[in-house]
Order: structure tokens, then C-alpha cells, then sequence
């Protein structure tokens, strides 16, 4: 067994949504002051969310966001716009308040968590989630990104993480990552998972020209080649082509899954974590909600695989769990919507005749 125990149990745990508690909030969802079906899909989030929580009531509020940071081998390979050193100096930036993803969350009331999964410095902050496994990935144009040793360790990072801010109170998991280069691993997982091409699944990332981008294509069609990662091992494609935050946003999925706790995928490489994560256990599907389609090519192509429909598209390109915490006030209203509306009976108003 290449995965630890530790990993096997969360995969273990993870349970079917409990189809009674969704019965149930369709029941509830039919009798709210409404014509029938008239709150689209954000119905079908309601009973999802009651299926994920077995709760017919299910509560979302507050939120938690995980951003995972590394480096990545590959950079070496110029496949990205900004230099590899950006990584470091980011996460500061979330230290200090400054980046996207923190005006987000505070704007959704979340807990936000920076966590050092793999950033290739020496990061020193007091606000800063230390989990270090290794300065970055290796160049998987040239030898695998990491050994069984790192990928276990960077799984198990990610299911603690998840675990801390579900006991701090967290009742909805955004994932979301920082790591300059790591748009070329999600490109690769991506194509070996849903089967697309590499053409389709390789887009410009941060903002590279074309004629980078069929460098890049050039690059990942090679590793595939050289390396063969098996497209039906998870475990083999994270230690073949994957990254550090790759492997811990799909840790912290898999641990939200087991704890019966929603999660909010945000762009392309949060959603590549995702595929891995469905490839450990299908059940994982059910956990999953997408918040935004990305600009990046291979993100359809992936969410399409999922058979999940984004909640928004506003031609983001950024990561840091952005677009899964503007997503999450619709979520929201989908919890609050059970909690909180009256019924035609409590109401006083008539039903359909
Ligand atoms: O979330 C997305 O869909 C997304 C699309 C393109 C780029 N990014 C971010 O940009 C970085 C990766 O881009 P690149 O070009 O360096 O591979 C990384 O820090 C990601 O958070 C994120
Ligand atoms: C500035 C910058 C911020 C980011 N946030 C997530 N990925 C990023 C990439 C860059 C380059």
C-alpha cells in the first residue's frame, strides 16, 4: 500500500450523501412560499448541502479558506509569466492582509488559513501555517516532482488543515493556492484524468504568450512520455507530475468529505486536486461544489468530467480560492433560504390549486 494509513481511513470514512435528509429538504423546499421550482438551482444546492450535512437544515456559516503555497520544479522550464520568487512574496501578502483572497474573505465573514506547504524560502511569520515538505517540487521535465515519502506528507498536511479549521468551527472548506508554475501540473493531471488533450487542457496561466504556451504544451507532452504516470493512480500522477498544494488541497477534500462538510472548489488547479480526489473515491463527487469557471482552457474540460456546472463565470484567472469565496454568498442564501422562509402554512398563503 503506497498510501499511508492515515490517508486510507479518511478515504474509508467518506459516506454517500444521506439521501433521507435530501428527501426531506425537497419536502420543505416545496412547502416555502414560492411557486414550485422557482428558486432554480439554488434548490438543488439546498438539497445537496442537506445530502453532504444530513442535515434537512443544513448550516454553511462561517466558512473556511485553506491557501496552500509551493514552488514547482518546472519553472526552470520557463512556463510561467512571473518569476518563481513571486510565490514567497504572496504569501506574505496574505500575511499581511493585502491580496485578493483576503478582502474576499473578510467580506464573507471566513477564517482564513496561509499554510507553507512547499514554498521554495525559508518563510517566517506568526500567522503562518508551517508545513513545509520540501523547497518545491522537482523539474518533472526531468525527474518525478516528489518521492511516495513527500506525497503521503503532503496529503496529510492538507487533511490536518481541513481538520484545524473544521474544529475552529468551519462549517463550509474554500480551498485555494498560490504556486507560480503550477498551472503546468494541473494541465498535466488534468489531460491524464479526463483524457482531453494536452493541447485542451494547457492555457496561458498568469499571462504567458502563445508561443510560450506551445513550449509549455511541448514540455508536459514529453513528461508524459518519459515519466507515464498511470491515468487511474492518483498517487502515481501527484508523485509524477503533481505539486505540494496540489496534494493538499486534495488532502483537505478528501478530510472535508469524510467530516460531511461542503467544499467550494475554486479555479483550474483547485479543480485539478479535485479530479485526484474523485479518482481516490468517487463518493467525493457529492462533497464538491464548483464556484467559478476560470479563463484557464483545461477548466471546462475538467469541470465537464465532474459533471459539475459552475456557480459563477466572471472570466477569472487568479486562484487563492477567489472565486470559490465570492461564490460562497449563494451558497449562503441557499441554507438560509431552508432556515430562514416562511412556508405556505406558517404564512398563510395558498397553495397551487
Ligand atoms: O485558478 C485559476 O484558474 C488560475 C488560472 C491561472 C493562474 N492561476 C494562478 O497563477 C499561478 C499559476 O500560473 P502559472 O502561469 O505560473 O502556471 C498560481 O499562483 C495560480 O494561483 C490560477
Ligand atoms: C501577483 C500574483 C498573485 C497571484 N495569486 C495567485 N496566483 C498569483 C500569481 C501572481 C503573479
Amino acid at each position: 500500500m503506497i498510501f499511508s494509513k492515515a490517508i486510507v481511513d479518511t478515504i474509508k470514512g467518506i459516506e454517500k450523501l444521506n439521501a433521507e435528509s435530501m428527501t426531506t429538504a425537497k419536502t420543505h423546499i416545496n412547502s416555502l412560499t414560492k411557486p414550485l421550482g422557482s428558486l432554480g438551482k439554488l434548490e438543488d444546492l439546498a438539497i445537496q448541502l442537506a445530502g453532504i450535512t444530513n442535515d434537512p437544515l443544513p448550516e454553511v456559516s462561517p466558512p473556511g479558506i485553506a491557501v496552500f503555497a509551493a514552488d514547482h520544479g518546472i519553472t526552470e522550464m520557463g512556463v510561467s509569466a512571473y518569476p518563481k520568487n513571486v510565490t514567497a512574496q504572496m504569501v506574505y501578502n496574505f500575511l499581511n492582509g493585502g491580496a485578493a483572497i483576503n478582502v474576499f474573505a473578510k467580506q464573507i465573514q471566513a477564517v482564513l488559513k496561509i499554510v507553507d506547504i512547499g514554498v521554495a524560502e525559508e518563510l517566517k511569520h506568526n500567522k503562518l501555517e508551517e508545513k513545509k515538505v520540501m523547497n518545491g517540487t522537482n523539474n518533472f521535465a526531468l525527474e518525478n516532482a516528489m518521492n511516495n515519502n513527500e506525497v503521503n506528507q503532503a496529503l496529510q498536511v492538507g487533511i490536518e488543515t481541513a481538520m484545524m479549521l473544521i474544529n475552529e468551527g468551519a462549517k463550509t472548506i474554500i480551498v485555494g493556492e498560490m504556486g507560480i508554475g503550477n498551472t503546468t501540473s494541473a494541465s498535466a493531471i488534468t489531460a491524464l484524468i479526463t483524457g482531453c488533450s494536452v493541447e485542451d487542457a494547457v492555457g496561458y496561466g498568469t499571462g504567458i504568450s502563445e508561443h510560450m504556451r506551445e513550449k509549455k504544451i511541448e514540455i508536459i507532452t514529453n513528461a508524459l512520455l518519459v515519466r507515464k504516470p498511470n491515468p487511474n493512480d492518483p498517487f502515481d500522477i501527484l508523485s509524477k507530475v503533481g505539486g505540494l498544494e496540489i496534494a493538499g488541497m486534495t488532502g483537505a477534500i478528501l478530510k472535508a468529505a469524510e467530516q460531511k462538510v461542503p467544499v467550494i472548489i475554486d479555479g483550474f488547479i483547485c479543480t485539478a486536486s479535485a479530479l485526484l480526489a474523485v479518482l481516490m473515491d468517487e463518493k467525493v463527487s457529492g462533497y464538491l461544489i464548483a464556484g467559478h469557471q476560470s479563463q484557464e482552457k483545461g477548466h471546462g474540460h475538467a469541470l465537464s468530467f465532474l459533471q459539475k456546472q459552475p456557480l459563477l463565470q466572471l472570466d477569472l484567472r487568479l486562484g487563492e480560492g477567489t472565486g470559490a469565496a465570492l461564490a460562497f454568498p449563494l451558497i449562503q442564501a441557499a441554507s438560509n433560504m431552508m432556515n430562514e422562509m416562511a412556508t405556505f402554512e406558517s404564512a398563510g398563503v395558498s397553495e397551487k390549486s
